[in-house]
């Protein structure tokens, strides 16, 4: 049996359930990877120089055990998120810690600590096995897979599964990631595929779409309501796209901030009007490597007041980091909030606290997402509410230059990864529903 069976199988509309579960599955599959003793070999290089096409491979690796809680998919396709990115440049640290980690924690988790770490933390594709205990999930089903990996033995997490401190990524602190033809995952990131949208269009939004739900509308982020003002920086990128479609599907105010006319197309053709090019408008919050410059601060602020009728920033979409993160609390009105769910140009942030403090400003640190805010994030994709902003796909064998572009911002919105899929556009079920977002879902295409 090898992946050619696997892949008739999901084309033929005849399977069924039965079908998948007597395929068997072949013994090794290709898988993009990096290598643990490749660690060190950007030493030395500033991280814009490290080269992901370099240290990503593509590999014939061993099937993995299928434990308890556990579903192996046929992956059709994935997408490049930034956490691989890191992974393939050693940055801020090698995911191999992680794996060691992970491998320590007890005997079925010794699985996970390889010489290679499979990465990718989005699939779209086919459930072909389930370990014992999987009752909601069977052969056949066609789903996505969100990234949250949770052990919940301890009682930290059962009130959301994000705190769980067994909490991983999974592809970026677990291994057999989604960027794969065959992916391991526990049984609870299993979500249904969207029927509209073809396999590589269902497999873009997860990772980001659910961090912005999380980041922005949920509780336990900003809690976004309707007329706020929302400062969202990389506005057209990967979690910036959905951000903006989220605040605009939410009757909140976005303030969209791009870097080219392009990008500002986009946020135009999603329907945002607030849209500052922060290359154009030659925004310079530090006037070098230590010194901030508050004068800038002042004229970004300026700039929001022009767009607002005078108003400031009720929510700011952080992400960018130690570049922007002064100038975001300074924007940020009293009594705002400012979330932030990473670092991209560097994780040591300065900012004035006066700011914060005399004007009872809150940062909130915000993470991924848990099952029940994937599940709602992914329920308004199937829904047509929200839509995928898939603009490039690449093969699998491709996929270290489709990395290389999201670490240079070559791209748009998000990247797709073609893994059994054999070509784009397979996959669509519900054709009505797609006719009627047709326009929406290939907004971002080919730009
Ligand atoms: C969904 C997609 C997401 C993304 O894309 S996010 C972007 C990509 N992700 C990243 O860039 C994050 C990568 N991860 C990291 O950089 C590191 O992962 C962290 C900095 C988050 C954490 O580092 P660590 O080394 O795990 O944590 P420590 O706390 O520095 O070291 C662990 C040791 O420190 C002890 N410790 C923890 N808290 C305290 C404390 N409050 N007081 C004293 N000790 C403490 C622990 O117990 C443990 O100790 P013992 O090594 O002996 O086991
Ligand atoms: N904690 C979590 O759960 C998650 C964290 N992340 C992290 O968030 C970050 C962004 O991810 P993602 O949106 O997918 O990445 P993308 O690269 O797709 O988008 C980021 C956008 O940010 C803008 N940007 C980049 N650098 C700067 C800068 N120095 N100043 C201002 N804007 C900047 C760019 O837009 P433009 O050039 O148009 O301004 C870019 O398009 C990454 O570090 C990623 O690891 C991502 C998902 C989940």
């Amino acid at each position: 049996m090898t992946v050619k069976d696997i892949l008739a199988a999901i084309q033929s509309p005849d399977s069924t359930s039965e079908d998948f579960a007597a395929l068997q599955i072949p013994e090794s599959y290709r898988a993009i990877t990096v290598h643990k003793d490749e660690t060190e070999m950007f030493a030395g290089l500033a991280t814009r120089d490290k080269d992901p096409r370099k240290s990503i491979h593509l590999d014939e690796v061993p099937l993995p055990e299928l434990g308890p809680g556990e579903a192996l998919v046929a992956v059709m396709a994935s997408s490049v998120n930034y956490n691989s990115v890191w992974t393939s440049i050693f940055e801020p640290l090698s995911t191999f810690g992680f794996l060691e980690r992970y491998g320590r924690t007890n005997e079925l988790a010794k699985r996970h600590d390889l010489p290679y770490h499979i990465i990718g933390s989005d699939l779209a594709g086919v459930v072909l096995r389930t370990g014992p205990g999987v009752n909601a999930w069977r052969p056949g089903d066609e789903v996505v897979a969100h990234c949250l990996s949770v052990e919940l033995e301890s009682s930290d997490g059962h009130n959301d599964t994000m705190l769980d401190p067994e909490q991983r990524i999974w592809g970026f602190e677990t291994n057999f990631g989604g960027l794969a033809e065959i992916a391991l995952v526990k049984s609870n990131q299993l979500m249904p595929k969207p029927d509209h949208l073809s396999w590589e269009e269902a497999a873009a939004p997860g990772l980001v779409n659910s961090t912005a739900y999380r980041q922005l509308v949920s509780r336990n982020g900003a809690g976004m309501k309707q007329g706020d003002n929302v400062l969202i920086w990389g506005a057209s990128g990967g979690l910036g796209s959905y951000a903006t479609q989220f605040a605009l599907a939410g009757g909140a105010n976005p303030i969209c901030v791009v870097s080219s006319e392009q990008k500002a197309d986009i946020c135009r053709a999603m329907g945002a009007e607030a849209i500052i090019d922060r290359s154009a408008e030659g925004y310079k919050f530090w006037k070098d490597e230590t010194t901030q410059d508050p004068k800038e601060w002042k004229r970004f602020g300026k700039r929001i007041r022009e767009f607002t009728g005078g108003e400031d920033i009720d929510i700011v979409f952080e992400h960018p980091g130690r570049e922007t993160f002064g100038a975001s609390v300074y924007v940020t009105r009293k009594g705002g909030t400012i979330t932030t769910c990473a670092s991209t140009s560097g994780y040591m942030h300065e900012y004035d606290n006066r700011y914060l403090w005399m004007s009872l400003k809150r940062i909130i640190g915000s993470h991924f997402a848990n099952y029940r805010e994937a599940w709602e994030a992914n329920r308004l994709i199937a829904k047509g509410k929200i839509h995928p902003t898939l603009s490039k796909v690449y093969s699998l064998e491709d996929t270290g230059q489709a990395a290389y572009d999201v670490h240079r911002n070559l791209h748009q919105g998000k990247v797709g990864v073609l893994c059994m899929a054999p070509e784009e556009g397979l996959g669509v079920r519900d054709h009505e529903k797609r006719a009627k977002h047709i326009d929406a879902i290939n907004r971002f295409r080919n730009i």
